[in-house]
């Protein structure tokens, strides 16, 4: 099917390198929360709740042990001398744990509110947003990045707010990326059909599950992605930006 004929009721965007640049989240959001956890532990670490609740979970991720013998003397307590160095670890290894995500949000939402901070959105993304909107497509988010992650990087993004655009968001709380099953709870959260819904995505990982729960996939080619070999090349439709998607219609 050529993409101009293609029909949908949901898009589904992925964020990092499919919205916006991997560059920006490994060059600019990544280095902000690291140096900026310490501060935002110790000034809420007393006073909040979930910051608490974070901090619980985090200790029982699994690289939680892991990291703590990497230490020359092993903690006797938690303290935020630890949680910040696990924190930095983490994001170093870019896991996408939950906690983490929720951290990191907490702490980008200094940034964005203050303006040291603006989410990158490639150029063509306003126009497809409001493309897909007039023809009557909702458009949801899937992200690593927590929810309010997600909000932050739209409602602030360079070109003013897009967050008015988007009618729902997911993170990890639906379950990972590579697995089909978050797929097909999203389609269920949103009331569709799987095959309803186009996903557009970077990681062919994430386009296998998520084809393999019903849903129409794209993976795109954006500059500062990681080249797809040959084999993913053929087993994938691909794109360079949204520009071919304007067209998206809903189903007769
Ligand atoms: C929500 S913006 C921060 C993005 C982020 O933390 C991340 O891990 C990106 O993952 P994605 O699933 O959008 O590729
Ligand atoms: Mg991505």
């Amino acid at each position: 099917m050529l993409s101009t004929e293609r029909v949908a009721k949901v898009v589904l965007v992925d964020i990092e390198g499919t919205t916006t640049s991997i560059s920006f989240v490994h060059d600019v959001l990544f280095p902000y929360a690291k140096n900026n956890v310490k501060k935002f532990l110790e000034e809420s670490w007393e006073s909040s709740s979930e910051v608490k609740q974070i901090v619980r979970e985090l200790q029982q991720v699994p690289q939680y042990a892991e990291y703590t013998a990497t230490l020359r003397v092993p903690p006797q307590e938690v303290d935020v001398q630890v949680i910040t160095g696990f924190v930095r670890y983490l994001i170093d290894k870019d896991l996408k744990v939950t906690p983490l995500k929720t951290l990191q949000g907490l702490i980008w939402q200094q940034g964005y509110e203050t303006g040291e901070l603006m989410g990158h959105v490639f150029n063509d993304v306003p126009g497809a947003f409001e493309a897909w909107r007039e023809a009557g497509l909702r458009i949801a988010v899937y992200s690593s990045g927590s929810v309010a992650a997600q909000k932050l990087i739209f409602r602030y993004s360079i070109v003013g707010d897009l967050l008015t655009h988007l009618s729902a968001h997911f993170d990890t709380h639906v379950g990972h990326k590579q697995e089909s099953q978050s797929y097909a709870n999203i389609a269920q959260s949103l009331g569709e059909d799987p095959s309803h819904i186009l996903f557009l995505t970077d990681i062919p990982g994430e386009a296998a599950a998520a084809r393999s729960a019903g849903l129409q996939t794209i993976i795109l080619q954006r500059p500062g992605n990681t080249p797809l070999t040959d084999d993913q090349k053929y087993s994938n439709e691909l794109i360079a930006d949204f520009s071919s998607l304007h067209t998206l219609q809903l189903p007769e």
